[in-house]
């Protein structure tokens, strides 16, 4: 059975990597793109590269009271654009929202898949986690389950690759000012902060006031890689066999004795975590690493998709990683 799909925010960067996905899963037929300035583009015109079933879409302009008979649509859009508009989206399309604009909403069901699947089955709002969250709480969650850190006292150092700041990011991330480049930005006070920390606190039941979260734009396309700082005495086997176990039924969640890279995950679903921890000196280290446009966004997105409407939650998601 084929399931009618639509994305808007198609041109951008989470769309884009939606197309990606949902042209080859066996069960999306993607019949509905939107947007804004690319509305009157067919699909080829701009992914010169798209299958040809698909390549005479037409990009419409977005208008939530003009859609085509829809199972779900994914909104791709800048957070702060997606609010009003969806919730005008009839009730019986299902909806995957990757922006941030209803993390933590009532009526949206928090779409954190590879650790509370169960929670978005059959669901009709998911709001999809953002990127740095993918990839700073999907390492922590068994850590945190399992008692083995302190959820007060955790300082994140997290490097991403320039892709997500989107096409119609910040001017300020061109080519010329981050090749050959590291920034940090958002300290103190990115707007992850808080979905970060109120994630913390449900897996833990305690506060995660003392949370330190600074990210880094990194001269790569793709990748986030999180290093995080945790105050525990576990030892690095013990963290590795918390992981294992919670773990141990997630299809794309891979537990590694070795530091995680970010090219292992690149163009996939997968979160890559690992662990070292030194007891003596109450420090535990946690990494994780998810492709921003992946696990970080549409990955993640397909994978809610999937659970929603009851199909396997690998459905399209099960292809290798690009390497190298
Ligand atoms: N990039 C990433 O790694 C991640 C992004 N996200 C979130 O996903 C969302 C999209 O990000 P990203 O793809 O990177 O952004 P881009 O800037 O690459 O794309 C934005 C898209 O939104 C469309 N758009 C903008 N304004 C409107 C509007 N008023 N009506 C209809 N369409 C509009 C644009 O269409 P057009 O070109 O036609 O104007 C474009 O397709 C954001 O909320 C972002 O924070 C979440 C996780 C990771
Ligand atoms: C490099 C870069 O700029 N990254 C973005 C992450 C985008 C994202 O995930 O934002 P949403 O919460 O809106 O979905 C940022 O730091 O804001």
């Amino acid at each position: 059975m084929s399931i009618r799909v639509g994305i808007v925010g198609i041109s951008g960067f989470g769309g884009g990597e939606a197309l990606r996905l949902i042209a080859s899963h066996p069960s999306f037929e993607l019949v509905y793109a939107a947007g804004e300035s690319s509305a009157g583009s067919r699909l080829v015109d701009r992914f010169p590269g798209v299958p040809a079933k698909l390549a005479e879409l037409l990009i419409q302009k977005w208008d939530p009271a003009a859609l085509p008979p829809l199972d779900v649509l994914f909104a791709s859009l800048p957070t702060g654009a997606s609010a009003d508009a969806l919730a005008r989206v009839p009730k019986d399309v299902k909806v995957v929202d990757i922006g941030g604009d209803h993390r933590y909403v009532e009526g949206w069901v928090y779409g954190l898949a590879d650790i509370w699947p169960t929670r978005i089955e059959g669901q009709t709002r998911i709001a999809n986690p953002g990127c740095f969250p993918a990839a700073t709480l999907i390492p922590l969650a068994p850590l945190l389950a399992d008692g083995l850190i302190e959820p007060g006292n955790i300082v994140m150092d997290v490097k991403t690759g320039i892709s997500g700041a989107g096409r119609g990011g910040d001017s300020k991330f061109g080519y010329a000012e981050s090749n050959e480049n590291l920034i940090p930005y958002g300290l103190l006070k990115h707007v992850h902060m808080p979905e970060i920390a109120s994630t913390i606190e449900r897996l833990s039941g305690g506060s995660a006031a003392g949370l330190v979260f600074t990210p880094h734009l990194v001269p790569m396309t793709r990748g986030i890689l999180a290093t995080i700082y945790c105050r525990g005495e576990a030892t690095t086997d013990r963290c590795l066999d918390a992981a294992r176990r919670f773990y141990a039924e997630r299809p794309f969640v891979r537990v590694t004795d070795k530091p995680p890279q970010t090219k292992w995950a690149s163009g996939s679903n997968l979160a890559f975590v690992s662990y070292a921890a030194d007891p003596e000196r109450n420090l535990v280290i946690a990494m994780g690493v998810v492709d921003n446009l992946g696990k970080g966004a549409a990955g993640q997105a397909v994978q809610n998709a999937n659970l929603m409407c009851g199909l396997p939650e690998t459905a399209g998601l099960d292809g290798a990683p690009v390497w190298p």
